[in-house]
């Protein structure tokens, strides 16, 4: 494309032009090939506009800035390279990426998941009803990212727009007509998501956590809502909202433009789950709907399980599949690596679960479905958890009065430590479980900690191994070395067996 062309379509302040041809897009100047078209952005811990002279040395043919001062320094000394200036550094990074890759976005319908917690699991329930009536997808999130049937590795739970276009773009290639992904409330509060029109936006549910980045439950929130006011687009064209949540009501959902659909399973909404069973390898639950009422069985577990079978299938309907579609998708489950993730034990007969748990709420919901397991032949729960360094140090002793009001023993270590001490971060959670009087033994290593959790367990109990969930490494300050909460288990297990 040329420079000329894309200028064009853009809204600058001041612009000057280079007879260039534009091949792609980069915000960061590690990246900057021969012919792209560099974006330079003020982040949180540095600015893009500290690097332009990298960028022009690497190749960049065109560079679209926020800061004045930059943009005169390119006028004077760069008149070969293409130069803009523009309000927004984010906001331009969506609007060039989008134009450079001949809008993506307007070719996919895309579902959007907010919320503290089940937006990876409520994405792949999602996709994999969307997939079952042979829509090709697209999917990006936490764990992996899906194009067609192809699966990459996922840098963020929710990358910069640029990364995100790119990822539809290679959709569209391959035939996709839909996208789902999780928006989290770090890419709605830096407006990564900027210009993506949300057809369908769904809430979760918000409890504490990210405060280190947000500061107040209030700001964190306002992240959150975010989605469904549109972020450089209209509102979603239907907003799903989990009916059980207060902070739902709070949602401001302009009627006008989007059609609200609750869900919930305390009688309120348009998508309710009724006389919920819960047996060994199987959840099942009548399902009200508009359309009538169903039978909804899945091989997921637990309560929280029930809301996000219950987000996806109110999102899918949204999308238009039948509720019989839905049911077929449920009944198969789709595969969510760590997430309530049971570890062979061959005939130990204890049960070593691996969850992603890693804020109070989701530690207190998965330590409940622990209890609801064991209870019936008088078993114990084994809680092991870590909190993670440089993120919300608030959330560390609530997580360890979770940890221990529900538990019998609590085992506490480390879960991604990255630049603090981790006997500091330790000493943080141990007050929480103090204050309950519950048993704790702390193991800084956590090959070591699940080891002791294990060998503290007998058959019939059940050993929970939180926080990690489908990680594979452990972040040190000295670096980041491989680990793997389930490999760790299956090799203890099998020692024992
Ligand atoms: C706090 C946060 O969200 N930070 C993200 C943010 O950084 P930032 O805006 O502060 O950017 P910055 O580092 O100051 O850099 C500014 C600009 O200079 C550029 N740069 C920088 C250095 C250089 O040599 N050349 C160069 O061009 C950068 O590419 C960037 O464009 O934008 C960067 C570029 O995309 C991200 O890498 C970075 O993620 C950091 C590593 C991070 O840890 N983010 C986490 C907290 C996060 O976003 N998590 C959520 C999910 C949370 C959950 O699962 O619950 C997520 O969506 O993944
Ligand atoms: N609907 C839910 N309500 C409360 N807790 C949940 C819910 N779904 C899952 N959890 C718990 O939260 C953990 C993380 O779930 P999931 O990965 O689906 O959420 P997420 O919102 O994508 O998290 P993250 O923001 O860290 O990526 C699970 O392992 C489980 O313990
Ligand atoms: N993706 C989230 C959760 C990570 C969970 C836990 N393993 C940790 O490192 O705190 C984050 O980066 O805050
Ligand atoms: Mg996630």
């Amino acid at each position: 494309m040329r420079w000329t062309d894309l200028l064009a379509n853009l809204g600058v302040v001041e612009s000057a032009t280079a007879p260039v041809e534009i091949t792609s897009v980069e915000y960061d100047s590690r990246r900057i090939k021969a012919g792209d078209v560099f974006v330079a952005m003020r982040g949180g811990a540095t600015d893009g506009n500290l690097y332009l002279e990298a960028a022009i040395e690497q190749g960049a043919a065109a560079v679209v800035t926020d800061s004045r001062a930059a943009y005169e320094v390119l006028r004077r000394e760069h008149t070969s390279v293409g130069a803009a200036l523009v309000e927004h550094g984010r906001r331009s990074l969506a609007d060039v990426s989008a134009a450079v890759m001949g809008h993506p976005e307007r070719r996919l319908a895309l579902s959007a998941v907010t919320g503290t917690n089940g937006k990876t699991t409520t994405a792949f329930l999602l996709e994999a009803m969307l997939r079952s009536v042979r829509r090709t997808c697209v999917l990006i999130g936490t764990i992996e990212m899906h194009v067609g049937d192809e699966v990459r590795v996922s840098p963020h739970t929710t990358p910069e727009s640029r990364d995100v276009l790119a990822i539809f773009a290679d959709g569209v290639k391959v035939g996709a007509t839909e996208a789902v992904m999780e928006m989290s409330s770090h890419a709605l509060e830096q407006e990564r998501v900027w210009g993506l029109p949300v057809d369908v936006a769904i809430f979760t549910n918000l409890t504490q956590d990210h405060l280190d980045y947000h500061g107040t439950m209030e700001a964190y929130f306002a992240a959150k809502a975010r989605l469904f006011a549109g972020v450089g687009t209209p509102p979603p064209r239907v907003a799903v909202l989990n009916a059980d949540d207060p902070y739902s009501e709070r949602l401001i959902v302009d009627a006008e433009h989007s059609q609200m659909l609750l869900y919930g399973m305390e009688g309120k909404g348009e998508f309710r789950a009724e006389s919920v069973q819960m047996l060994a390898g199987e959840t099942r639950f009548r399902m009200v709907t508009p359309a009538g009422a169903v039978e909804v069985r899945s091989p997921l577990s637990g309560r929280v399980n029930v809301y996000n079978l219950l987000a996806a299938s109110t999102a899918a309907w949204a999308r238009g599949l039948t509720l019989d579609e839905i049911l077929v998708a449920a009944a198969a489950g789709a595969q969510v690596p760590g997430r309530f993730e049971v570890v062979p034990g061959g005939d130990t007969g204890i049960t070593v679960v691996v969850d992603y748990a890693h804020t109070e709420d989701a530690l207190r919901n998965l330590i409940a479905l622990g209890r609801e397991l064991v209870k019936e032949h008088g078993g114990r729960v084994i809680t092991l958890f870590g909190c993670g360094g440089d993120r919300d140090r608030t959330k560390r002793s609530r997580m360890g009065q979770a940890a221990g009001e529900g538990s019998d023993l609590v085992v506490l270590t480390s879960d991604n430590p990255r630049t603090e001490e981790p006997m500091a971060i330790i000493e943080e959670a141990l007050a929480g479980v103090t204050a309950t009087g519950t048993t704790c033994i702390v193991e800084e290593d956590r090959a070591g900690a699940i080891e002791i959790a294990i060998r503290s367990a007998s058959a019939g109990d059940i050993v929970l191994l939180a926080g990690k969930g489908h990680e594979k490494v452990q972040i040190l300050r000295d670096g980041t070395v491989p680990f793997d909460d389930v490999a760790v288990a299956a090799a203890v297990l099998k020692e024992i067996e």
